[in-house]
């Protein structure tokens, strides 16, 4: 086996954006690091329309999960597919036109600190070098309107943003090219309960309105809660548990029963009940 492997077999060169093949489809996947083995035969599907949350204790492989299906990391072995293409086969062009379907919103480095809020949001339409500038003037402004932002802020400096402000720019930017599938690390990180509150109620609306397949990396209980269709466990170097909340907490295993069911894990499952008792 040589030192990174794809498994993958060959694809028909054309992004699958329908939704008539997973979103994102993780087969036999390894990933080491030097003797280090992080995950090992790791299988994953993402469908269309769900917001996944990957979860697992520290070092378990969840951001660099994520990488790989970003293309920033090729796995040691097994294959990752995101519309349908191999992700380590695809040629640089090819991985230009899947970033144009996929928004990021990274829990660090969210902003340019040198541009305001209107060219943070223009910029990866100023990237693909074809829209007309009085385009890209109206579509940032709906952008900034989806996220609950009015045009009186478009010359604001992130400086002059607060953290809730912050995270709704990079929103609106990660959506900017309209995309089918955003990645969200820790998005309510950093925030405090009642803007936390508001920014699970913003994705949560625009997944709704958009169809947006959304897949999440989150430690925080009640972000998890609140917005999972699904939630992959990993542990023991792939993915121990699988499926909507209720199936998740069936699981016996201890880190779930640590995670989800220690003291925060129960107040945030009595505050979900709180507000959605059959929605879980
Ligand atoms: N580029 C790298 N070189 C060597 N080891 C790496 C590299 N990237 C990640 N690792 C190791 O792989 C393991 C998984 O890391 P990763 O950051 O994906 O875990 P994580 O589940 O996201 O952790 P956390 O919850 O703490 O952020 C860790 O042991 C980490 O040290």
């Amino acid at each position: 086996m040589s030192e990174q492997e794809s498994t993958c077999g060959p694809g028909t060169g054309e992004l699958t954006l329908d939704g008539s093949v997973p979103v994102v489809e993780i087969t036999g996947l390894w990933t080491k690091y030097g003797r280090t083995v992080v995950h090992q035969d790791l299988n994953l599907e993402i469908e269309q329309g769900e917001i996944m949350s990957i979860v697992g204790g520290s070092g378990t492989g969840k951001t660099t999960l994520v990488r790989q299906m970003l293309g920033l990391e090729r796995p040691a072995r097994g294959c990752v597919r995101v519309f349908g293409e191999d992700i380590s086969a695809i040629d640089s062009d090819q991985l230009q036109q899947l970033r144009n379907h996929w928004g990021m919103l990274f829990q660090q480095g969210a902003l340019y600190s040198a541009l305001t809020v209107f060219e943070n949001i223009a910029q990866p339409m100023r990237e693909l070098q074809v829209l007309p500038e009085d385009l890209i003037h109206d579509a940032v402004l709906l952008k900034m309107n989806m996220v609950g932002m009015g045009p009186d802020q478009a010359n604001k400096m992130p400086s002059d943003l607060s953290g809730g402000m912050v995270k709704r720019v990079a929103l609106a930017r990660a959506l900017a090219l309209e995309p089918k599938l955003l990645f969200l690390d820790e998005p309510t990180a950093g925030l405090d309960p009642d803007l936390s509150e508001a920014f699970v109620t913003l994705i949560k609306s625009l997944h709704r309105e958009l169809g947006l397949t959304v897949v999440m990396v989150t430690h925080d209980l009640d972000t998890l809660f609140a917005l999972s269709t699904r939630i992959a466990v990993l542990a023991e170097k792939h993915v121990i548990a699988l499926g909507p909340l209720r199936d998740v907490l069936k699981v016996d295993h201890p880190f779930i029963k640590e995670f989800f069911l220690g003291d925060r894990g129960r107040r945030a499952l009595e505050a979900l009940d709180e507000k959605t008792p059959t929605e879980h």
